[in-house]
């Protein structure tokens, strides 16, 4: 079968449940909207400034990465730029050919010109509302769900998992805990997540990305995790060579169908992983992990939900089969009731992709 190019990837309906909606502006946005409310840009030019964000995120540490967000957040902090971003957002992925989408975004940072914790989150609700019936109309349709994120060197989880869980009818369908790794352990922010699964309500945890297998450990056996953000450092409970060995850990997640949300690119960008030929995602998917292929930062990333499968493609030669494989796993995982994900499995994702595998 001939190699499947960009193009290819981009007309196949993919879905995508690890993108951060302040690491997904487009330049020019981040440009238009600091002009407006008089926040100073390494440059003005949109295309420069695009070369800028992956140049300073392709540092080899986490920490250094995060500081590029500084330029997102800070043209973020009113209900017309949350509104137009997450508009954008939501047009630029169904362009992508994404017909599902968990988008996430931590409200606490968006407080600097006086909004409120729920003004934030309905001008994000709305913007995604406004770019999904755009991208409808366009023949494009994609279904948004957002996940609400909490700091993890903050205090705010508590608060910010039950302004969740007060939108879970209205458009947010998880929580997350995000931010620096090392030093912030899962288990501080323990009461949020008995909270939410009292609630019954679901959440993701940002672990095993620049830090290891405590992490991991603490996200499922202490905090009830019901995916991993990353999740990539689970192959040091693997060893490898002839035959791999699991480790109790990685067994587990294995066993339990822990979703895994492999990011390639930022991996490499932060030091997760060593490049992309070498991402642990081959031999996570080897092993069968319930592996799904994300975003996480477009704008840091320099890339798009197609790009990362474009080069899963170049990197480990897979073709429609493992595309798909990658699609219905997340589509699985995500956190939409489960009729709702079993109907875009079974009427958009398996259709288009029996007649390219046929
Ligand atoms: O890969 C990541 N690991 C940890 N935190 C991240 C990553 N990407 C983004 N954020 C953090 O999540 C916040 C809310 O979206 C972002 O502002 C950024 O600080
Ligand atoms: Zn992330």
């Amino acid at each position: 079968m001939a190699v499947i190019g960009y193009e290819d990837i981009v007309r196949v309906p993919k879905a995508l449940l690890h993108d951060h909606l302040d690491g997904g502006l487009r330049p020019g946005t981040v440009v238009e909207l600091a002009e407006a409310v008089g926040h100073p840009l390494p440059t003005t030019d949109p295309d420069e400034l695009g070369r800028w964000f992956v140049a300073a995120a392709d540092s080899g540490s986490l920490e250094r990465y995060l500081e590029t967000f500084a330029h997102t957040v800070a043209v973020m902090q009113t209900v017309e730029g949350l509104h137009r971003v997450a508009a954008e957002c939501a047009l630029d992925l169904a362009h992508d050919g994404v017909v599902y989408a968990e988008v996430r975004f931590a409200p606490e940072q968006h407080l600097e010109r006086g909004l409120s914790l729920d003004e934030v989150v309905e001008a994000v609700l709305a913007g995604f509302a406004e770019g999904s019936a755009a991208a409808a109309a366009a023949g494009r349709p994609i279904r948004i769900g957002t996940l609400l994120t909490a700091m993890r060197h903050a205090a705010r989880s508590q608060e910010i998992a039950e302004l969740a869980v007060r939108h879970r009818d209205v458009g947010v369908v998880g929580f997350d805990i995000a931010g620096a790794e090392a030093g912030f352990p899962p288990t501080r922010h323990l009461d949020a997540f008995e909270y939410l699964q009292r609630e019954n309500f679901h959440f993701t945890i940002h672990a095993g990305e620049a830090f290891g297998l405590p992490s991991i450990w603490q996200a499922i056996q202490w905090c009830g995790a019901d995916r991993l953000g990353h999740g990539v450092r689970i192959v040091d409970d693997i060893t490898t060579g002839a035959e791999p060995v699991l480790g109790r850990l990685a067994a587990y997640v294995r066993d339990k169908r822990i979703p895994l949300e492999l990011c390639p690119s930022s991996n490499v960008q932060t030091g997760a992983a060593p490049s992309i030929v070498e991402h642990p995602i081959g031999l996570l998917r080897d092993l069968r992990f319930r592996v799904t292929v994300n975003t996480d930062n477009r704008l840091m990333s320099g890339t798009s939900m197609s790009r990362e499968m474009a080069l899963l493609v170049e990197a480990f030669g897979y073709g429609y089969a493992e595309l798909q494989w990658f699609t219905i796993n997340a589509m699985k995982s995500a956190f939409i009731p489960f009729d709702e994900r079993l109907a875009i499995i079974n009427e958009v994702i398996k259709p288009a992709y029996a007649k390219l595998l046929s």
